[in-house]
């Protein structure tokens, strides 16, 4: 069993290391200067006067060369870093108490409802416990108060119309009762138009935000999976989780795409899941595809497709 550990008030969003595409920035600079350089070094005015024979060369041609070649450089340099940039956007880390996501390894969430789960999903070593407050309903603070000691908590509210069990009119308030158990962070359903409001409510508590999207019917487009992710980004989310299901194996690839381009847009952590047993790669996927945790089960599984944690953290090799 991995030790406890303690259970931290507050949640704080660390500034990354990496400030986002100052790399890129520096690395064009860099050759955009190196190209100045070369060309003002071949170009020396005695060179020029060698041979008076000849009409002297335009001074707007010359700048239209120069210009051509720094332009050139500084295409095949734009090209150069996109390959050392592939997958390597940077991401602003979040912290769950003791627990960061965002960072080189992918955290487990055990998601519990019952209080017979405790054990299993303690014993599984789950870094962080997702209690899904639709399924455990009066037993949630109880799985709370059990809970806290081992790790942080996320709690959800899923909505029936993203595949839980809590009706449409009770989201919004259940969700501000769930904010006075005082959790690490919480699942806000982007599309709820009281989004934005519970986002702010549970900052304002030093509550991290997931911010999800779900769709148990079908894939979107790339183009849509990752609109998504940008827009619960933009509404303010500290993680953008976004998980589809997939009818066959192009969706699954459909949902690993965006996810991948999504980590050169987003600084945020992310989690993209395809789920179903078509779709248990994309749990796997890890950081390498922007993945910052991925759900796994100790007992009953909260969605189609969730794995063993103690099988899923042996593949990670977390
Ligand atoms: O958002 C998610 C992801 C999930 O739907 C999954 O597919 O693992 C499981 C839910 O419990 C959780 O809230």
């Amino acid at each position: 069993m991995r030790p406890a550990r303690a259970f931290a008030a507050l949640p704080a969003i660390k500034p990354s290391k990496n400030a986002p595409n100052r790399f890129t920035t520096a690395v064009d600079q860099g050759t955009t200067s190196h190209c100045k350089g070369k060309a003002f070094s071949s170009m020396s005015v005695s060179a020029l006067a060698a041979v008076p024979k000849k009409p002297p060369v335009p001074t707007s041609k010359i700048f239209f060369i120069l210009h051509t070649c720094q332009n050139a450089a500084f295409v095949l340099v734009r090209i150069h870093s996109g390959y050392s940039n592939a997958f390597g956007g940077t991401v602003a880390e979040v912290a769950l108490g003791s627990v960061s996501l965002g960072g080189e390894t992918t955290k487990i969430i055990i998601p519990v409802s019952d209080l017979e789960q405790v054990g299993q999903a303690v014993g599984a070593g789950g870094d962080i416990f997702e209690i899904r407050a639709d399924l455990a309903g009066a037993l949630t603070s109880q799985l709370a108060s059990r809970l806290a000691p081992f790790g942080p908590l996320l709690l959800t509210l899923r909505s029936t119309a993203e595949g839980g069990a809590c009706a449409e009119g009770e989201y919004a308030g259940r969700v501000r009762e769930l904010l006075s158990l005082q959790p690490q962070a919480i699942d806000v359903e982007i599309a709820r138009p009281e989004a934005a409001v519970l986002i702010e409510a549970a900052h304002r508590a030093g509550v991290v935000v997931f911010g999800s999207f779900h769709s148990f019917s079908a894939t979107p487009p790339v183009d849509q999976v990752l609109a998504r992710l940008i827009r619960a980004s933009e509404a303010g989310a500290d993680v953008c989780k976004i998980a589809v299901m997939p009818q066959h194996a192009q969706d699954v690839l459909t949902l690993l795409e965006a996810l991948a381009r999504a980590r050169q847009q987003i600084d945020r952590p992310l989690i993209g899941i395809a789920m179903g047993k078509l779709g248990q790669i994309s749990r796997l996927a890890g950081p390498q595809f922007g993945n910052c945790a991925t759900f796994a089960t100790a007992g009953p599984a909260s969605a189609p497709g969730q794995m063993d944690a103690v099988l899923v953290r042996k593949v990670l090799g977390n």
